[in-house]
């Protein structure tokens, strides 16, 4: 059945980026419940669909480092806080995918075993090839990085096809879409474009690490129910990025 399904995908094994703001829903802050249900069920559907999935998840819905750090702390510990977040995150995820009886495995870039799995590349490969979905955390597991490099690292290291940016809008534009609505979206862009016209969608440093792993990227909204799954089917609007 799997090999069926996959048979009619461009990828086997995908990551997707999901920023710690996504899990939010309309809250100013932390995790709404029904929000990472409805997220979990969009990572099913995909499964469903025969693609190998891991997530990395961001920590903005609970501390950025660059935003607290100043405030009597430095910014190595801040960013800690941060990487701290992404670990209740994928918590909560893991709960949820538990819950809707699909297996997934957190794992952290930063080890605290007594709470989830330490990230290794090695198992990480064995819970994907299990049909796992492997919820990654604690981003490069350094600070004076964030999770969206964090992204394009591991997505590289699990020999993932593609990484999937999901995100408040439906791909890259030639500015940001939300302050100058003359923007328009890319279809299709290289990894070199975006740098040298400084597109902000992600930081600089993830999109030169893709280009170095030819790691192609689409960026995508996750807005919509099912927009995972939508988009790995071709038939969501987004934007690809290639060599
Ligand atoms: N050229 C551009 N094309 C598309 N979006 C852009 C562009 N420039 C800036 N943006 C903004 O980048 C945002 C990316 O948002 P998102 O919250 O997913 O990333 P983030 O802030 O890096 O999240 P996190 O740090 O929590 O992972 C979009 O919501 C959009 O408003
Ligand atoms: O590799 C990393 C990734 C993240 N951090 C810290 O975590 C927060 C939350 O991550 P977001 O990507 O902003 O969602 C980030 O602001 C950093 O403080 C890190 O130190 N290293």
């Amino acid at each position: 059945m799997k090999e069926k399904a996959m048979a009619a995908l461009p990828y086997k094994r995908v990551l997707v980026k999901l920023s710690g703001e996504a899990l939010m829903g309309t809250e100013p802050f932390g995790i709404d419940r029904a929000t990472v249900r409805r997220i979990a069920e969009d990572v099913i559907a995909a499964v469903k669909l025969g693609v190998e999935v891991a997530v990395v998840v961001g920590g903005g819905n609970i501390f950025r480092g660059s935003q607290i750090a100043g405030m009597g702390l430095s910014r190595p510990a801040a960013d800690s806080m941060g990487m701290l977040a992404t670990v209740m995150n994928v918590i909560a995820l893991e709960a949820q995918f538990t819950s809707l009886g699909q297996p997934a495995r957190a794992m952290s870039g930063v080890a605290m075993p007594s709470v989830v799995e330490t990230y290794t590349r090695q198992q990480g490969m064995e819970h994907l090839s299990k049909d796992r979905v492997v919820l990654l955390a604690g981003g490069t597991g350094n600070p004076f990085f964030t999770t969206d490099t964090g992204a394009a690292l591991r997505a590289a290291e699990l020999e993932c096809d593609v990484l999937m940016k999901a995100t408040q809008v439906d791909g890259i534009y030639t500015a940001d879409p939300k302050k100058d609505p003359t923007a328009t979206r890319f279809d299709r862009i290289s990894h070199d474009e975006v740098i040298r016209r400084d597109l902000k969608v992600m930081d600089t440093a993830a999109f030169a690490l893709a280009r170095e792993a030819s790691l192609p990227i689409i960026v995508f909204s996750i807005h919509q129910a099912g927009s995972i799954a939508s988009v790995l089917r071709g038939e969501a609007s987004c934007t690809l990025v290639t060599a």
